[in-house]
């Protein structure tokens, strides 16, 4: 490292005359009358000298200092430098002499052009690098500040990427920081979306050393706030902080609405329950209600809703009628997550509620700023609140207001229309979402799947009606799944002779376009996670062509060979359980003979196709589960096509709210066996759902796909500690991928006790793998570049043994037997296994 040529007297004079200038516009005149005698200190130094002096600027007051800053003109200051050449010739300087600084110069110039809201000069990316280079020299407070100076760089990877160094000599050194550093460092990475585990780790282990020292209320929830917005969980340090702070209201008295509502908030995101201390929070709140912004109502009430908690008797209710008087000021954000908080929280008469939905019915204004998000939380809330007529009106507010529904907001309303005995309402949104299609195919998708539910409700007139309605108002949104529609449910009505006039004699007419094999390339869009863009769902849509025009109707074998083929001659990954993993789906259906599976993410059927037609022979049915309205219109015509329309039951909804609807429709215990395939993150959560409601059988068998990669550590705790036997994981090949994922199965065991609470190190596994799981959706980084060390660490706290199995002549599935004992007997693949260990 280059060393800094030796300051003359001159030198540390000038420093001192800087910070003793009277004005920003005294130190700037000072610095150009002196410029040629000014070293890079110096300059350094200027920038300090410029800012209005800041009240103390370490760790977690930062916020408070800035505004206070802000307060002294500091604002009109940076705009005001932006146009002054002192300024400019300034940093120039500086910049001609980044070498010559010391860690502590840099951090302090990135401090202070952050500060003086001048990140977007070069200099400062620059000076960060010069930082970065130093850093195994640089001291705590340094550090710290460089970590604040850093939050907001817009772009991502260069942030991160310097946030990577800048988390090195935190990993080795944390437990030597002082505690304003620290809690300023995590302020710095929750802000930055930095998500390095170590770095966590290392923050967490030093500041339980600091626990005895007072931590201040803004430490405290900055600290949880910054942990939990990353979604690290620490069960040590929260524990700690809850029964040395969170518990006692002398301490909690000093939070404000935004520290008590970010402590909650953080909780509350990942998911940890400290039950005393989330009272005498509510209780602060309680006291605190007046003062409170529409955030922190929503805040609060979210919180609680996720947690699964009531509150102190009353508290949350008399707190929501506080926040009933304000809300006209909510916007329509807020307005949806506290309706979304109320309604899980069973407070369905509460009057927010109804004065919540009428400002966003009856302003076009707040109607107007509804994103897709809280749009889908309204209409669940109404939903759950059992307001379907508030819902239709949320629904024709937003369409007048100029806003698409979308997918999001169709999946409450479809989900409403289908669980209510209204049949009327379901043809209603059915036909309003065909109508807002955009694309022929997806029209005739949609009618399709409205005729099917019909269908489905004993309406087999309706449904034909539906189809008819079709051809004579839009013949080219037509497709082979309605021609089969019409030939069956004519058969059924005895009205052939209308059928086929339908059909045009031979066969419908189909529009050319249906016909043509799918030759075009996929547009770029479709490749996106995001099923709201304009090319949303191309994907899926083309999927569902390539199986009408490759694969001959009433042929599930055929179906799925097409879907395969389709995505393996384009090498177009789809989220589908083919290959080895449509094995192992076929022969655990086969060897348990279910009367009911229940499959959680239907897609676009592949999976269900594949257990429906092994389930069929024996009078087994599928209840296959799907958030995405779409997704389910395609899987339904996908399984009429195929012929498996009357084994095959698909509900749209989130799992949370669909499963509760499964025990009216099938009954307790009525479930033999369970596909889980949709986020990792809820497998345990819906699980224990199926479980509390008495849904599983006692021979029960529960399949898991994706759980090594990117993992569901919390899951396996939940099968391999609680009442299940053999839970077994099976080493397998990802569609189209050639990296190694496991699907998991346990048998059910209910004279077992429920698994006990977790330690706190699974936690710190969940938190990597869904910073995988985030870095895939968002980096596109492939599931074969996780490393998939959760489970060899999860594995070990339990006894596992290995076996082989070959499946076919191509693959061999390695089954890792996580609880021990020998694999159940009567439990076979196709070929005889070979134990290795
Ligand atoms: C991996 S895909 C399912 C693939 C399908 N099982 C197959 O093998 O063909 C996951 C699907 O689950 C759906 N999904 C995600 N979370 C869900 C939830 N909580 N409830 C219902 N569906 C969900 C997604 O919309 C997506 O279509």
């Amino acid at each position: 490292m280059p060393k800094r040529p030796p300051r003359s007297n001159e030198c540390y004079a000038l420093d001192k005359d800087l910070s003793g200038a009277g004005s920003p516009s005294d130190a700037l005149d000072l610095a150009m009358a002196k410029a040629e005698v000014m070293d890079a200190p110096n300059w350094a130094n200027l920038l300090l000298a410029i800012l209005p002096n800041l009240p103390s600027h370490s760790g977690a007051s930062m916020r408070y200092a800035l505004a206070h800053w802000k307060k002294k003109g500091g604002h009109h200051l940076a705009a005001s430098l932006r146009s002054d050449s002192r300024w400019s010739r300034s940093l120039q300087r500086l910049q001609a002499s980044l070498q010559d600084l010391t860690a502590r110069d840099a951090a302090n110039v990135v401090w202070s052009l952050a500060t003086l809201e001048a990140k977007q000069e070069p200099l400062f990316l620059e000076t960060a690098d010069a930082l970065c280079g130093k850093l195994a020299v640089c001291d705590p407070v340094s550090i710290s500040k460089a970590a604040w100076a850093l939050t907001s760089i817009p772009n991502r990877d260069r942030r991160l990427e310097l946030y990577s160094k800048l988390a090195v000599p935190v990993v080795m050194r944390a437990d030597s920081f002082p505690l304003g550093s620290l809690t300023m460092i995590c302020y710095s990475f929750g802000k930055a979306d930095f998500r390095e585990g170590d770095a966590y780790e290392a923050l967490s282990s030093a500041l339980i050393g600091h626990m005895n020292n007072s931590l201040r209320p803004i430490d405290v929830c900055n600290v949880i706030w910054s942990f939990c917005t990353v979604g690290y969980r620490d069960d040590v340090l929260f524990t700690k902080i809850c029964e040395m702070y969170l518990t006692k209201e002398e301490m909690v008295r000093d939070f404000n609405p935004q520290d008590l509502t970010n402590t909650t908030w953080g909780f509350c995101k990942v998911g940890f329950c400290h039950r005393e201390a989330m009272e005498t929070l509510a209780f602060e709140c309680h006291r605190q209600r007046d003062r409170f912004d529409p955030i922190h109502f929503s805040n609060l009430l979210y919180s609680f809703a996720m947690l699964r908690i009531p509150g102190p008797p009353s508290l949350l209710a008399e707190v929501a009628s506080t926040a009933s008087q304000q809300v006209a000021r909510f916007d329509a954000g807020n307005l949806a997550i506290a309706c979304w908080a109320l309604a899980a929280l069973g407070m369905s008469e509460h009057p927010f509620l109804d004065c919540a939905l009428e400002r966003v019915i009856g302003s076009s204004q707040v109607c107007s700023n509804l994103g897709s998000r809280a749009l889908s939380m309204l209409a669940l809330a109404c939903f759950r609140t059992a307001r379907p007529g508030r819902l239709d009106q949320l629904l024709d507010a937003t369409r007048l207001c100029g806003l698409g529904v979308g997918a999001s907001g169709y999946s409450a309303a479809v989900m409403a229309a289908e669980q209510g005995k209204d049949q009327e309402r379901e043809l209603r949104i059915l036909r309003q979402m065909a109508a807002e299609a955009r694309d022929v195919r997806m029209q005739a998708a949609v009618c399709n799947s409205l005729a099917l539910r019909l269908w489905k409700r004993g309406d087999t007139a309706g449904a034909f009606a539906v189809l008819r309605g079709l051809k004579e108002s839009s013949p080219h949104s037509w497709s082979v799944v309605s021609s089969l529609l019409v030939a069956r449910l004519g058969t059924e009505l005895g009205a052939l002779a209308e059928a086929s006039e339908l059909l045009g004699g031979d066969g419908a007419a189909l529009d050319a376009a249906w016909e043509a094999p799918v030759l075009s390339g996929i547009h770029p869009m479709a490749a996106t996670r995001q099923n709201e863009g304009a090319h949303a769902y191309t994907r899926e849509f083309m999927t569902l062509h390539a199986v009408l025009c490759g694969a001959p109707p009433g042929d599930p074998d055929a179906a799925m060979a097409a879907i395969e083929r389709f995505a393996e001659s384009r090498s177009l990954w789809l989220k589908i359980t083919a290959w080895e993993k449509g094995v192992v789906v076929q022969e655990v259906a086969r060897w348990a003979q279910p009367r009911l599976i229940v499959e959680i993410g239907a897609y676009v059927g592949y999976s269900a196709m594949n257990v429906a037609r092994t389930v069929r022979s024996h009078g087994g049915r599928v209840a296959s589960l799907e958030v995405d309205p779409l997704h389910v219109t395609l899987v339904r015509n996908m399984l009429e096509y195929a012929g498996l329309s009357d084994v095959v039951d698909v509900w749209t909804g989130y799992s949370f709210d669909s499963i509760p609807h499964l025990l009216k429709t099938y009954g307790p215990r009525s479930v033999d066996m369970v596909f889980m395939d949709q986020k990792g993150t809820r497998f345990h959560s819906d699980l224990a759902l199926m479980e509390e409601l008495d849904l599983l059988s006692d021979r029960a068998v529960i399949l898991a796909d994706n759980v090594l990669k990117p993992g569901a550590p919390l899951y396996i705790w939940h099968l391999a500690k609680g009442s299940y036997h053999h839970c077994t994981a099976i080493s397998v090949r990802e569609f189209l991928l050639q990296s190694e994922d496991w699907m998991v199965m346990a048998f059910r065991d209910a004279s077992k006790p429920p698994a006990p609470t977790p330690p706190p190190e699974l936690h710190r596994l969940a938190f990597e793998s869904d910073h995988f799981r985030k870095k895939s959706m968002f980096d596109g980084v492939a599931p074969s570049k996780c490393r998939g060390t959760c489970h060899p660490k999860c594995l070990s706290t339990t006894t596992t043994t290995t076996t082989v199995v070959p499946v076919s002549s191509c693959s061999i599935l390695v089954l890792v037997l996580i609880f021990g004992g020998p694999l159940t007997p009567s439990y076979s693949f196709k070929h005889k296994s070979t134990r290795i260990q």
